[in-house]
Formats: C-alpha cells, sequence, structure tokens
C-alpha cells in the first residue's frame, strides 16, 4: 500500500462541514445558471476564481452570494446527496454536518420543506454507507433573535439525526457571550454546544464559548495556541478543536501553513477533529486535509490515526458505527505496523 492509498483506506470522520459551502464549483455554476444576474459565475472554472478570497469578510460576502441561489427543498437535497457522495468517495463513515436554517428561511425554503430535504437527503446518504447527524447553527449577525428563531425551528421540526446547536459566521464584534441564553436552552433541550469561536479572534472567546455556552467542542479554536493555560484546560476537560487548515489558509485566518498552529495544538494533548469547513468553495476534502498534515504540517501515518481516534471520540455517532470505524483502523494500522 502505498501512502496516498493509506491516505484513501484511513476510515473517516467529518466533524466540521457546512452544508452550503460544500457545493462544489460545478455544482455553484448550475445554481448559478438557473439565477441569471446573481453576480455569481455560471461556470466552474470562473467559479474557483470567484472562491479566491482576499480576507475573512470576503469568505463571507461569497458565501452569502451563494446561499442566494439555493431556493427550493429540491436544492437541499441535491446538496446532501452531493456531499455524501463526497464523503463515500473519501471513505467517510460518519459526519456532522452544520445547516442555517435561518439563511435557508430567508431564501424561501419553508420550515417544513427544509426538515422534509434534510431527512430525504439523509436517507440517501444512508445508502451510501455514510451515517449523517446535524448541528443547526445561526450565523452571529442574525443575533441571539435569530439563534432564538433557529432553536424554535429545530425543537418545532427536530429532523432526524440532530445532535448539534453551532454559532457561526462573523467572530469579529460578536462575542460568544450573548448567546448564553439560547445555548442554554439548547442544551436544556438535549443538544450539544458546538460554537465556533477564536479563528479570527483571540483566546478569549475560546474561553467565553467553554465558560458562557457550555461548549463540548469548539469551530476552529487555533487561537487557543496563544493561551497555553486554555490549552492545558481544553486537556483536562477533554474538549476538541475542530481544526480546519485548508479552510484558515483560504479565508485568510492564518498567513501560511507554516505559522498554523495545529502542531503546537497537538502537541499540546488537546483532541483535535479535523475539518474541510466549506470543501466545495475551499477545494479540499477530508482526504487532502489529511494529505496536508503529512506533507505541509509533518505529521506521521500514526499521528494521522490518531487523529481519526479523537474524531471518533468527539463524535455523537452511534456505538456501532464508532466501533466500525475503529476495527477498521485498527486493522489498517496493523497493516502500517503504526
Ligand atoms: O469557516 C467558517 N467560519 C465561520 N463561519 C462560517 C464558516 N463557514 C461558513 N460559515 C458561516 O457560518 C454561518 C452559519 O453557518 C454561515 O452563514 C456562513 O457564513
Amino acid at each position: 500500500m502505498t501512502p496516498d492509498e493509506f491516505l484513501t483506506a484511513l476510515p473517516k470522520v467529518e466533524l466540521h462541514v457546512h452544508l452550503l459551502g460544500s457545493a462544489s464549483p460545478a455544482t455553484v455554476a448550475e445554481l448559478a445558471r438557473r439565477h441569471p444576474g446573481s453576480g455569481v459565475p455560471a461556470e466552474p472554472a470562473e467559479v474557483a476564481k470567484y472562491c479566491e478570497f482576499t480576507d475573512f469578510a470576503h469568505f463571507l460576502a461569497v458565501y452569502t452570494a451563494v446561499n442566494r441561489l439555493v431556493t427550493t427543498g429540491a436544492d437541499i437535497e441535491a446538496l446532501v446527496a452531493g456531499l455524501a457522495a463526497d464523503l463515500a468517495r473519501d471513505n467517510v463513515r460518519y459526519a456532522e454536518v452544520t445547516v442555517t436554517p435561518l439563511s435557508h428561511r430567508k431564501t424561501g425554503i419553508a420550515p417544513r420543506e427544509l426538515a422534509e430535504a434534510l431527512d430525504s437527503g439523509r436517507r440517501i446518504a444512508g445508502g451510501l454507507g455514510v451515517e449523517l447527524s446535524w448541528v443547526f447553527d445561526v450565523s452571529g449577525d442574525d443575533g441571539p433573535p435569530g439563534a432564538e428563531a433557529t432553536l424554535d425551528w429545530v425543537l418545532r421540526e427536530h429532523p432526524s439525526g440532530t445532535v448539534g446547536f453551532g454559532l457561526g459566521g462573523p467572530e469579529a464584534g460578536v462575542p460568544r457571550r450573548l448567546f448564553r441564553d439560547v445555548f442554554a436552552r439548547a442544551k436544556a433541550a438535549g443538544l450539544h454546544s458546538l460554537p465556533h469561536a477564536g479563528e479570527t479572534t483571540g483566546p478569549d472567546e475560546v474561553w467565553s464559548a467553554i465558560r458562557d455556552l457550555g461548549a463540548e467542542r469548539v469551530g476552529h479554536g487555533i487561537a487557543s495556541a496563544r493561551d497555553p493555560r486554555l490549552l492545558r484546560h481544553l486537556v483536562e476537560h477533554g474538549i476538541p478543536l475542530e481544526i480546519c487548515p485548508t479552510s484558515n489558509l483560504r479565508t485568510r485566518a492564518v498567513r501560511s501553513l507554516a505559522e498554523h498552529p495545529l502542531r503546537r495544538i497537538l502537541a499540546a494533548g488537546v483532541p483535535v477533529a479535523i475539518g474541510t469547513d466549506d470543501p466545495g468553495l475551499f477545494g479540499t476534502s477530508p482526504t487532502a486535509e489529511f494529505r496536508m498534515c503529512r506533507d505541509c504540517l509533518g505529521l506521521s501515518e500514526a499521528e494521522l490515526a490518531t487523529l481519526v481516534r479523537h474524531s471518533v471520540a468527539a463524535a455523537f455517532c452511534s456505538p456501532a458505527v464508532a466501533a466500525g470505524l475503529l476495527s477498521d483502523l485498527a486493522r489498517l494500522s496493523l497493516a502500517r505496523s503504526i
């Protein structure tokens, strides 16, 4: 088995992927063709250029423009089916997919239509051998009212596979503590708290995600590397970071891979789940992220296998799926003597 065959064979878990951000350039172009005048290119090659971001705000603007093209339950179901096919190709057995109900409501998709499309897409994914769960989130710029409306939708529609409640979008100027009450309500309803924090801001927002929102995992959290006390806290309390190296590069959250804090975070003993974040918009995949960790960040095959174990431990999947993943990983590790 070659090193690249090892990467492909590695059974994987994806815990940080936005459904909308999984749309490939071809899918985005097809959606744009149906919405002339949207400003989004209708040719895949042009879409790839359109997804070259100058900074994080530029990324969010492109994300919002692409989101406007998704206007029906059929579009949502197609996005889920496309993501499931991509995940199956990368030997991902389980994924927690972030969906932003309010952003789809704004483009005219009725609440029930969204729930039914997600249920249908999840069945398609199951047929491909990929177990999907949902993390429903809100963009920070919709504020606590948007988060409360989102939680109301989740508790009313409760699509099968619902596991978590999240917070994405702009982080600067949107303190996590504003969402304390709605996250308390979400946790009381049995949802896992999975907010973004410390992606484009500092360690204080990661502390706040933990203390104010009761975060059980933190999206990105790369700023934690700047606070040794926070790193120790993450280790002692077993709070995983969902780290997405390509995303951090493409949104300019880090200036270069050489400056990416992943190795420091791993060296501190923090559990890390590698995610793709928005694989369609960033031109990446789960296997590509592992390849980057190996080739650019110097992780060994044994360390990559450890990342998979961290992801399984951090996942809210069924015990059967976890057991299957770990036994396949053990078999592969044996074959590679790692
Ligand atoms: O990498 C990311 N960091 C922060 N927000 C993101 C990222 N990818 C997508 N979204 C944003 O998250 C909001 C809620 O899901 C979406 O509106 C999208 O803009």
